[in-house]
């Protein structure tokens, strides 16, 4: 039967700070490592993990209070380890909205991060390029979001706010920060990958339904340049609690907002495509990963 803290856990926003700390102090009890940035591996993109060295690996099931994945292409297990000798907790996989879980449980392991000493988070994901200018396989920085959840009223952050993690109302304005956005691009540049580079407005939609043509055509309308199901409560459940933001998507489809297709979205070809971009990926997320490393030492 489910106990009445299984039930507080479900809902997600009842991972009060207490909870947090032990997954923390679990954790650090089962790695040497102190890593000061955290990275989120989206669908497909799982494989980077395999650079790591030296690594501890903790499957999520063995976590206390931790959700399992239960997606394809999202192993399911942290990673704590090195890429480039630089020290990094990995989440190999990550929970979606649709998988069931609520948004705070969804962004939770942010807040694990951040108590385990993360200082920094790189958010990554596969998403549709719904910008006519993107191919399937370019990367698109994330300067900004569309948090249409959030309008909807479904924040990972609605609940008690508990002012050790931040402030009741925080500011959204440069949740993306510039000067990594900056280096981005500088690093695109030198491993030859600018002409597949863009910077763009991410949205997150609850999912798991691919877009219909209608709503395709509005959110062009918005603004917005690539379409997921991810890393928008992420980043803001990051931002509250002070850590700094790099996020990119991976476009691994075209959203064209028309009914006369030969090719749909499909999730095998998405997964697909990120195991083809592995080494750009890795290459380019190594560099900042190194990048933000020394600038922690100055
Ligand atoms: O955002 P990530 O986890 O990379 O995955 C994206 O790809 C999946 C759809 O194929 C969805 O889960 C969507 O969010
Ligand atoms: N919502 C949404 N998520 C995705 N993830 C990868 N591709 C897509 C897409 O086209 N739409």
């Amino acid at each position: 039967m489910t106990s009445f803290n299984d039930c507080k856990l479900n809902f997600g926003r009842m991972y009060t700070y207490d909870i947090l700390q032990e997954i923390a102090n679990h954790l650090l009890e089962r790695t040497q490592l102190r890593p000061k940035i955290g990275i989120i591996l989206g669908t497909g993109l799982g494989s980077l993990a395999n650079q790591l060295t030296d690594a501890d690996y903790i499957d999520y099931q063995t976590i206390p209070h931790f959700p399992v994945s239960t997606v394809e292409g999202h192993v399911g297990r942290l990673i704590f380890g090195f890429l480039k000798g630089v020290p990094v907790m990995c989440m190999q996989g990550r929970f979606h909205y649709y998988e069931g879980y609520p948004l705070a449980k969804c962004s939770m392991p942010v807040r694990v991060m951040k108590l385990v000493g993360c200082t920094h988070l790189i958010a990554t994901n596969a998403a549709g390029g719904l910008n006519p200018e993107y191919k399937v396989g370019d990367i698109m920085l994330m300067k900004d979001h569309i948090n249409i959840m959030g309008f909807a009223g479904n924040n990972p952050l609605q609940g008690p706010n508990d002012s050790r993690f931040g402030p009741r109302f925080p500011n959204m304005v440069n949740a993306y920060d510039w000067k990594l956005l900056k280096k981005a691009k500088e690093i695109g540049k030198d491993i030859g990958i600018e002409n597949d580079l863009h910077e763009g407005v991410y949205i997150c939609l609850g999912g798991p339904n691919f877009e219909t043509v209608a709503e395709l055509k509005m959110l062009r309308i918005w603004g917005v340049d690539a379409v997921g199901m991810s890393t928008v409560h992420e980043v803001t459940t990051a931002v509250h609690c002070g850590m700094t933001c790099f996020a990119f998507s991976l476009i691994t489809n075209l959203c064209v907002p028309s009914y006369d297709l030969e090719e749909t979205p499909c999730h095998d070809d998405i997964v697909g495509i990120g195991k083809r971009r592995e080494s750009t990926l890795t290459d380019l997320v190594a560099r900042m990963v190194k990048h933000i490393h020394t600038e922690l030492k100055q």
